[in-house]
């Protein structure tokens, strides 16, 4: 593969947490997400997402220990700012630890971090996980405000959460959903402009894809939720494959603007 090739490549990041979700709905050690995470890494994924949360209703500490010892590509450990999370992210070192809000009655992760509030402590509590190595992304909104101060603090990356984005595709409310797209739009490109590397993610389906996949700034997504609950038809090999191929699509240079 060419340098160019690789640059322009928009890295794929399998979230596996929906696999936890369903072993623990019943208690035992099936389906294995370390299982899923082997069949992701063959089906083309360039990393490996797993959010521990401090409920532990997914994933647990030994699903962390097993990705941390057994995966070939980078693991993208997500957790909340606490210090319980600090001590386990600075025991793995994973490649990229990925700061997100929690709430324990939540559903799922309903909004972006608010560092913006909370910029001193945040500061302090990402520095050491750099100096470990780690790169330090914050799962925030598309909101110049939080973007400014995640480059503040000393981020190397954010995190754009299209869940608003995904949630108006899906209950047909277009006016908001493009809206909510070019909001993305406009801040990937000013946390690319300020020097941070921009992901994205939360909700994504094949539907939703390929307009964030098409931003030149956006150099990762972080898939899961879609791709395990396709899998139940279709496999989870196969779900990862498509998801890349559209991925791709929206990246090639005969569909660029
Ligand atoms: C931060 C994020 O978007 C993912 O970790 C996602 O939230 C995982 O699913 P749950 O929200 O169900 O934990
Ligand atoms: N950070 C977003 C993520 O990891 C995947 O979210 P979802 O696709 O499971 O909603």
């Amino acid at each position: 593969m060419q340098d160019a090739d690789f640059v322009g490549r928009l890295r794929l990041g399998v979230n596996i947490d929906h696999v936890a979700t369903v072993r623990n709905a019943r208690g035992g050690a099936v389906p294995d997400p370390l299982r899923a995470a082997r069949i992701a890494e063959a089906a083309g994924a360039d990393g490996i997402t797993a959010h521990l949360r401090e409920d532990r209703r997914h994933i647990s500490d030994a699903d962390i220990e097993a990705l941390a010892a057994n995966l070939t590509v980078p693991l993208n450990f997500e957790m909340a700012a606490t210090p319980e999370m600090q001590q386990i992210a600075l025991h793995h070192r994973p490649h990229a630890v990925c700061i997100v809000p929690e709430k324990r009655e939540e559903r799922t992760t309903e909004g972006g971090l608010e560092v913006a509030k909370d910029e001193n402590r945040m500061a302090h509590f990402i520095a050491p996980l750099r100096d470990a190595g780690c790169r330090v992304s914050i799962f925030i909104a598309a909101d110049r405000r939080q973007i400014e101060a995640a480059h503040r603090i000393g981020a190397a990356v954010i995190e754009l959460h299209t869940g608003a984005y995904c949630d108006a595709h899906s209950e047909g409310r277009f006016a908001e959903r493009d809206a909510e797209l070019e909001r993305l739009r406009e801040m990937s490109a000013f946390a690319h402009s300020l020097g941070l590397e921009v992901h994205a993610g939360h909700g994504l389906t094949y539907d939703t894809v390929q307009p964030v996949a098409a931003f030149p700034e956006v150099v990762e997504l972080n898939i899961g939720h879609f791709l395990v609950g396709e899998a139940i038809f279709v496999g989870l090999d196969a779900s990862i494959r498509e998801m890349r191929r559209r991925m791709d699509e929206a990246r090639s240079p005969s569909n660029a603007a």
